[in-house]
């Protein structure tokens, strides 16, 4: 006798025949039957992805659609965003991907959203510095933001796009001026700080990087990318040339990778896994996960500036409590004042950008 798996599938490849196999009825009734799916909501978070199609979009897209804690993925670019999602979309992992194409399609892409993660903008070449990307990023940092304001206000956002230290307070003014800011919702990522950290420490002490802990705290850029060397875990000791070399190499640990790339962009690969580490943290919190904590760029009052990087514990609302600084040592106070500096006129760049 036929099973009902046989006759299902003899009735479609009857059904087969009767639409040619792209037809567009076909195709909405696959999209409907995805947008139930999503609808019936397997349990997951909806996460979009803006700048989705660029070095870091694209294995970042990749590896949120392996993130089970993902029910929803959108994917939103000024280019290439149809070739990425249906390449994306083929996985069988249980994420519904859906793509965006171009500023008219942003508010789509953007509703409903739990979590945003932005790595839209330029990248480095060799010999520039972050802050020479302002004028391009600064101006595309806040048309989406505009869109979050309008769409999903809610949403947790996850900023990339450099310069960190200064798209972080513009992000902030954006929201203040639409009325939507909650600054525990807005969190610069400086996670690729703490995996390079995590990296090189591990390297020094003979560990398995797993094993190792390294807080990264100020800002993301320079002198202003602060690793305490004295807190790291599990409890070690360097010597003083250990600490230059360690300190220096996390620094610039961006630009050592825009100049292997030699003109090819900046780091994308290693961000990826850095940006998806950070979001599925993120994501466990909003889950209501005990004891998430990491490092990011937030409003702090942990210093007297009004954004720094700290160790921070994430929970539904976000950023839910900012960690101080914990005891310092001689050689990284003196490298708290040098990154103090140079991030407060970071801020107000980003915060002039707005207001003027
Ligand atoms: N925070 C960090 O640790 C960190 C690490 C690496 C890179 N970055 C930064 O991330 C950004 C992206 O780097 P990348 O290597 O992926 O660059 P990329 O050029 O490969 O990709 C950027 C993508 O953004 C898209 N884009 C441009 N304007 C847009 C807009 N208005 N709306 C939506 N998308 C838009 C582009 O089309 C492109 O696909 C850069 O600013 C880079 O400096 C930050
Ligand atoms: O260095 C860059 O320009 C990209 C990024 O900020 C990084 O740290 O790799």
């Amino acid at each position: 006798m036929e099973s009902i798996r046989e006759a299902s599938q003899r009735i479609a490849k009857i059904s087969a025949h009767l639409q040619p196999p792209n037809s567009q009825t076909e195709e909405s009734c696959v999209l409907k039957r995805a947008d139930c799916r999503a609808k019936r909501g397997a349990p997951g978070f909806k996460v979009a992805i803006l700048g989705a199609a660029g070095g870091i979009g694209q294995p970042l897209a990749m590896l949120m659609k392996m993130n089970p804690l993902v029910s929803v993925l959108h994917l939103y670019d000024v280019v290439n965003t149809p070739g990425v999602t249906a390449d994306i979309g083929h996985m069988d992992t249980g994420a519904v991907v859906r793509g965006f194409l171009g500023q008219p399609q942003l508010e789509n892409a953007l509703t409903g959203m739990d979590l945003v993660i932005i790595p839209a903008g330029v990248p480095r070449k060799p010999g520039m510095t972050r802050d020479d990307l302002f004028n391009i990023n600064a101006g595309i940092v806040r048309t989406l933001c505009e869109g979050i304001a309008k769409c999903c206000r809610n949403a947790i956002v996850n900023l990339i796009s450099n310069p960190v230290n200064s798209t972080v307070p513009i992000a902030a003014e954006v929201f203040k001026k639409a009325g939507t800011y909650d600054p525990k919702r807005l969190l610069g990522v400086t996670m690729l700080d703490v995996v390079r950290a995590n990296t090189f420490v591990a390297e020094v002490l003979g560990l398995h990087p797993k094993e190792v802990d390294v807080p990264v705290v100020g800002g993301h850029a320079g002198v202003t990318i602060l690793p305490l060397l004295s807190q790291v875990k599990p409890p070690s000791s360097f010597t003083p040339e250990e600490t230059e070399y360690l300190t220096k190499r996390i620094q610039d640990g961006g630009t050592e990778v825009v100049q292997a790339k030699a003109g090819a962009g900046s780091a994308t690969l290693s961000m990826a896994y850095a940006a998806v580490k950070f979001a599925d943290a993120c994501l466990r919190g909003l889950r209501g996960d005990a004891g998430v904590v990491e490092c990011a760029f937030v409003a702090s009052e942990v210093t007297e500036l009004p954004f720094f990087a700290t160790k921070v514990r994430l929970g539904r609302r976000g950023a839910e409590e900012v960690y101080q600084l914990g005891p310092l040592n001689e050689y990284e106070r003196v490298g708290l004042e040098r990154a103090k500096k140079e991030l407060a006129e970071s801020i107000q760049k980003g915060v002039s950008f707005i207001r003027k």
